[in-house]
């Protein structure tokens, strides 16, 4: 099937500033996915780490707080003693449960020099008592496991630190070798503190971090990368750092829960643009096309119209004709063409219609005429008179006073038969050399026998001298005058041609005389010119 496309320029400027747009909108959509997403998300991102910085220094800073407190106890001469066996008041004097709690410490453990348990305190995590003992058995079972990472951390050299030691529960642990206030000597063994980094110590850092924070225990060595998780308005961001387990890897999940307000603020502003955008490219090519519409299509439509000369208003062209631009120019010149043209035309029409001698119609003109008033006639049943007139003896005239005399005569004779033509309102031609013909509509055959003597008698009137006529000493014509009704084919030509016959039979009956056609030819009435010699 074969497509008609229109290739107008409307169509045109439409299909190529509609491609525009749509290639336009494609590449902010491209823009879009490719560069300006994935920038808000690494943002996003970006914040969140940030948050999880904040929490890992914070995590970090607890670590060191422990630190410093187990190193405080540790480098005391009375605890250096104690260790030793020469304080035995010393846990008397500085242990109590208030102090674990106060100091939120779960566990505190003394090693020897020889890495044995010297001496146990905690609070018990089901029971939530304090308690004291020399051995991680019977009641103080539950610091079995914590007591076995501590004992494998000073075998590996790891007991001078802070690490995250986990069984069931993740804890923080800081450990060093306990020395003289004034750090003197060899180590006289070891102290633990374990924190738990259960539910209060979990508020507190919440508290602290101003974000709600959990954790979670994993298998396997800690990844370096952050997880991120998103869902709906809110991102779940985890951090991992490693636990201390001498047997298999594991790691301390720390995660965040934070709100996406800034990322999705910014992706809603960045939609409102976009949107915006691409609304304002459709109103800027609708205003391009509207201002196309007006100054360049709708002025060349008329132009078209105005050079095929199709129906346009007179201030249409007006309009045109006095536009300072290109159209306007084209427009004048198309105007001025058109005039010449017309004027050309007019030329031509005349030259074409009319005998270029006596300037009168010629035969071309006439049968057209005779033609139109034809058919008036026939169809209103009225009444048509058709009239040859023909100068008698020409050739004598042209013979005697020469061809260009007897073109003179001939414009005198059409002068005068024009001027009664124009004044009797009837249609007169030169048909052929000295012949001419008249058309009479709405004439009935006494007014035309009328009107044929008024012109014989005007051709008299003008007294050519004609010395060699045989009829008159000056030029006279015949005419011969046939009715509608007359032709018996009831066409032009026959009517023509009973006119043709009358004037024969005026030239046969002498000259200068008017005969009127009737049937049969034998009763033709001739004219009372006949009578004069
Ligand atoms: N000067 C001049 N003569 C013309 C022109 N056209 C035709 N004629 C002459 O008109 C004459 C017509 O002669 P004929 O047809 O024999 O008729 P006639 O001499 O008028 O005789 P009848 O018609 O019988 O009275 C010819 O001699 C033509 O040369 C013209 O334009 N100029």
């Amino acid at each position: 099937m074969h497509l008609h496309i229109p290739r107008s320029l409307r169509f045109r400027f439409f299909a190529a500033l509609g491609g525009l747009l749509i290639c336009a909108i494609v590449a902010l959509a491209a823009i879009s996915a490719l560069v300006i997403f994935p920038v808000l998300q690494a943002e996003e991102r970006g914040a969140v780490k940030r948050e999880l910085d904040r929490v890992e220094r914070s995590f970090q800073l607890e670590q060191q707080q422990l630190l410093a407190q187990v190193r405080d106890w540790a480098h005391w001469d009375d605890t250096y003693q104690f260790v030793q066996g020469d304080y035995p008041r010393y846990k008397d004097v500085n242990f109590s449960q208030e102090m674990f709690e106060d100091m939120r410490y779960q566990l505190m453990a003394f090693f020897n020099k020889a890495g044995e348990v010297y001496f146990l305190a905690g609070i018990n995590p089901t029971t939530g008592n304090y308690q004291t003992c020399t051995t991680p058995n019977d009641e103080c079972a539950w610091m079995e496991s914590w007591v076995n990472r501590m004992q494998a951390a000073i075998e590996e050299d790891k007991a001078d630190q802070s690490a995250i030691y986990a069984d069931q529960e993740p804890v923080m642990v800081s450990s060093t070798p306990i020395l003289r206030t004034d750090r003197s000597g060899s180590p006289a063994g070891w102290l633990f503190k374990t924190r738990n980094l259960d539910d209060e110590w979990l508020s507190f850092m919440e508290e602290y971090t101003g974000l709600p924070i959990n954790l979670s225990l994993i298998q396997g060595a800690a990844s370096s990368s952050d997880a991120f998780s998103f869902s709906g308005n809110t991102v779940h961001a985890e951090r991992y750092l490693p636990i201390y387990s001498p047997l298999t890897p594991a790691s301390l999940g720390i995660g965040i829960e934070l709100n996406r307000t800034s990322y999705l603020t910014n992706l809603t502003t960045f939609r409102y643009v976009l949107l915006w955008t691409a609304v304002l490219m459709v109103l800027v090519i609708a205003v391009v096309l509207l201002l196309l519409e007006k100054i360049v299509l709708k002025p060349l439509r008329l132009l078209t119209q105005f050079t095929q000369q199709l129906d346009i208003h007179e201030t249409d062209v007006h309009k045109l004709t006095r536009r300072n631009d290109e159209i306007g120019l084209l427009s004048r010149a198309f105007q001025e063409h058109l005039t010449c043209q017309q004027q050309l035309n007019e030329e031509l029409l005349t030259l074409s219609t009319h005998d270029a001698l006596t300037g009168l119609p010629n035969r071309r003109l006439f049968d057209q005429r005779l033609e139109t008033a034809f058919n008036e006639a026939d169809a209103t049943s009225g009444s048509l008179a058709v009239m040859m007139l023909d100068i008698d003896h020409f050739k004598l005239y042209n013979d005697h006073y020469g061809h260009p005399e007897g073109d003179v005569c001939l414009q005198r004779i059409a002068d005068a038969m024009h001027s009664l033509a124009q004044t009797r309102d009837f249609f007169i031609a030169r048909t052929g050399g000295e012949e001419f013909c008249a058309l009479l509509p709405h004439t009935s055959p006494d007014k035309a026998r009328d009107i044929g003597e008024q012109l014989s008698a005007a051709i008299d009137d003008l007294q050519i001298p004609h010395s060699t006529s045989p009829v008159k000493p000056f030029v006279t014509i015949s005419a011969g005058i046939a009715m509608l009704q007359d032709a018996k084919s009831q066409s032009p030509s026959a009517v023509v041609s009973c006119a043709d016959q009358a004037l024969y039979l005026a030239k046969e009956a002498g000259r200068h005389q008017v005969v009127l056609f009737r049937q049969p030819l034998a009763s033709t009435e001739i004219s009372p010119h006949n009578t004069s010699p």
